[in-house]
């Protein structure tokens, strides 16, 4: 069921509006922000009905645009750019939220230093369908509780304490739907090489990890306890699982995947600075 946009009464400036700004924004507005609330400043975002959209910032301004929340929504190697534009702008009362990967909060508030609060949102691609995460760092005199409405329909909020772990939960819940969903291929890839069709292999494989991770949710218990209810002693898991489980092989593989992805972040930070 889609959660309602409750108690958030901003103007909201969408600055980039691509893959994933475009996940939270069509969730938004499934959830009953009203498009007219909305603005979107992006050269070459698919256009949403009744909202006004605008190729740069100048022609947001010049068409006496106005907004009390800002979301950065392009790449981080554009930040130098936009803020030249955006930082004069972003005064007063004017939330600035960021979801670029790897820019940091102190980043933000160097580049955007009049704004009321800086709030740096890590989301992820199943917003789209309100099944997201949205980890929360902020600098400022932040409105939390408009912060919270306004993530609340995109699926779960985590509040972090200070952006420290950002770039790693950047690699494992920003990226990590890529990396299910990999995981999701790989698994099919394997059961049509031992036989199964194609369609019914990829079929078989959603079905299987989206009951198992369904059943997670459902049951509270942690996945070992569910692990030895499907493994029979001397059974099929287990011999499975003795191949899964050999010398922490797949801990160490996911290890390195997220260690260079949330690597990355730093690097992504740089190239915003303009140290690239
Ligand atoms: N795709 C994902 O799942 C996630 C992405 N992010 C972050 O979201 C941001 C956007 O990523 P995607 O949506 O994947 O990229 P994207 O390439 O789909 O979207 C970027 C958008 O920015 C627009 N753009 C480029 N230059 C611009 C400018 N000067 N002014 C305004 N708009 C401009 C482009 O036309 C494009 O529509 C990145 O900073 C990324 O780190 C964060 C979490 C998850
Ligand atoms: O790949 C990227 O850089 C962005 C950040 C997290 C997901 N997509």
């Amino acid at each position: 069921m889609t959660k309602v946009l409750r108690d958030f009464s901003g103007r909201l400036l969408l600055v980039g509006c691509g893959n994933m700004a475009g996940a939270m924004l069509d969730r938004w507005i499934a959830a009953g922000l009203d498009p007219a609330r909305v603005a979107v400043v992006d050269p070459f975002a698919s256009p949403r009905d009744g909202m006004t959209q605008y190729v740069s910032l100048a022609e947001w301004q010049a068409a006496g645009g106005s907004a009390d929340w800002v979301m950065l929504g392009m790449k981080p190697q554009q930040l130098g750019e936009v803020a030249a534009d955006l930082a004069p702008l972003a005064t007063g009362d004017v939330h600035l939220l960021s979801i670029l990967a790897g820019v940091s909060l102190s980043d933000l508030a160097e580049r955007f230093p009049d704004a009321r609060a800086q709030v740096r949102i890590l989301p992820n691609l199943a917003a789209r369908i309100g099944a997201g995460v949205s980890a929360v760092a902020s600098l400022g005199d932040t409105d939390t509780s408009a912060v919270s409405a306004l993530l609340d329909p995109l699926g779960q909020i985590v509040t972090l304490a200070d952006d420290s772990t950002m770039d790693l939960v950047t690699a494992f819940t920003g990226s990590g739907p890529a990396f299910v969903l990999r995981l999701i291929e790989s698994y099919a890839a394997a059961g049509e090489r031992l036989g199964l069709s194609a369609e019914d292999a990829l079929t078989l494989a959603t079905a299987t990890f989206g009951g198992s991770t369904a059943l997670l949710a459902d049951s509270g218990e942690k996945p070992g306890v569910l692990i030895a209810q499907v493994a029979s002693k001397g059974g099929t898991t287990q011999a499975g699982l003795d191949v899964l489980d050999s010398d922490g092989q797949l801990t160490a593989l996911l290890t390195n995947v997220l260690r260079a992805a949330r690597d990355r972040g730093r690097e992504l930070a740089d190239l915003a600075r303009g140290n690239g």
